[in-house]
């Protein structure tokens, strides 16, 4: 594996996207508008952020039969590396030249994809430099399967499979790492990726009016905290009309488990320093990520 670069001090806005609805062309359009709206910072050159996210499913309605009808086939080569330039998907090329006419890393939220072998469908995060390179695609590990009688059923494994790598891409200023939404309840993820000298882990999502209330936050700053990480997730606008109500309150911790910036549930965008000052003091302190007893627990300690 690859030395992580060298952590430097930059700026992360979260876009949490309102109105996505049935429309994917006016989701796309809404979604650029938005890309360059949080490019600008507030005006100022030292408040433009260097990496900027969308929530998760922001091309379609979230819903596991809404899937079929939006995936999208991602360009790839007959090495399997992706490539915006054979790629047939309106969202990447989109994602792509957004990300180049912003200049920044663009961590794409997540879309409905299809892979063209098998037909299969997987919710994919996409991420792409300032050039407007596709770099990194991370595919929702563990689906959002859950039951809890009179508030929430939802069965993403009816039309999607869950993808089976770790993701994190390298910027010139720091290593990122990549999960989505219901990753987050597995802290093995998280736990390998910062072992892989990720200093960021960025996951959008959508938890909703039951999950968000009681585990939005603290999962986030458990992983945090577990990992002495910066720790962000990023969440669509609240919208009742639509078929499925998002918590909102995108939100980045630092590694000591403190929320830097926390939206409420409207859409807005969200902006804050990622300090490395911040992720050595807790590490210095607290060195945990030097005490581990993988004598005592080996079964983790990939
Ligand atoms: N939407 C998700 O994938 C996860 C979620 O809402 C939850 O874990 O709660």
């Amino acid at each position: 594996m690859s030395t992580a670069p060298a952590f430097k001090s930059f700026r992360l806005a979260l876009i949490q996207l309102g109105a996505v609805g049935a429309d994917k062309s006016a989701n796309l359009k809404h979604a650029r508008e938005m890309i360059m709206r949080a490019a600008q910072g507030d005006g100022t050159p030292e408040s433009r952020p260097s990496v900027v996210v969308l929530p998760e499913c922001f091309n379609s309605p979230y819903g596991h039969a809404h899937f079929p009808t939006y995936a999208e086939t991602i360009g790839y080569t007959k090495s399997r590396n992706y490539d915006v330039q054979t790629s047939e998907s309106e969202s990447v090329k989109m994602l792509s030249s957004a990300a180049k006419e912003a200049s920044v890393w663009l961590v794409g939220g997540s879309i409905p994809e299809r892979d063209p072998t098998d037909q299969r469908l997987y919710n994919t995060c996409t991420v792409y430099s300032p050039t407007g390179a596709l770099v990194a695609l991370h595919r929702k590990i563990h689906l959002f399967d859950i039951d809890i009688p009179g508030k929430i059923t939802f069965k993403e494994s009816e039309t999607l499979t869950g993808g089976s790598s770790t993701t994190f891409f390298d910027t010139d200023f720091a290593r990122i790492g990549l999960g989505i939404c219901y990753d987050v309840r597995f802290p093995e993820l998280a736990m390998i990726a910062a072992r892989k000298g990720c200093h960021l882990l960025i996951y959008p999502g959508a938890f909703n009016m039951t999950t968000g209330p009681l585990h939005w936050s603290l999962l986030q700053q458990a992983r945090a905290v577990d990992n002495q990480v910066f720790f962000s997730m990023c969440s669509p606008a609240r919208d009742l009309s639509a078929g499925y109500h998002a918590w909102g309150h995108s939100m980045v911790v630092d590694p000591f488990g403190k929320i830097l910036a926390e939206a409420d549930e409207k859409e807005c965008i969200i902006h804050t320093t990622i300090d490395p000052t911040v992720f050595q003091d807790a590490r210095a302190g607290i060195p945990v990520t030097r005490q581990r007893r993988f004598d005592v627990y080996p079964d983790v300690s990939q």
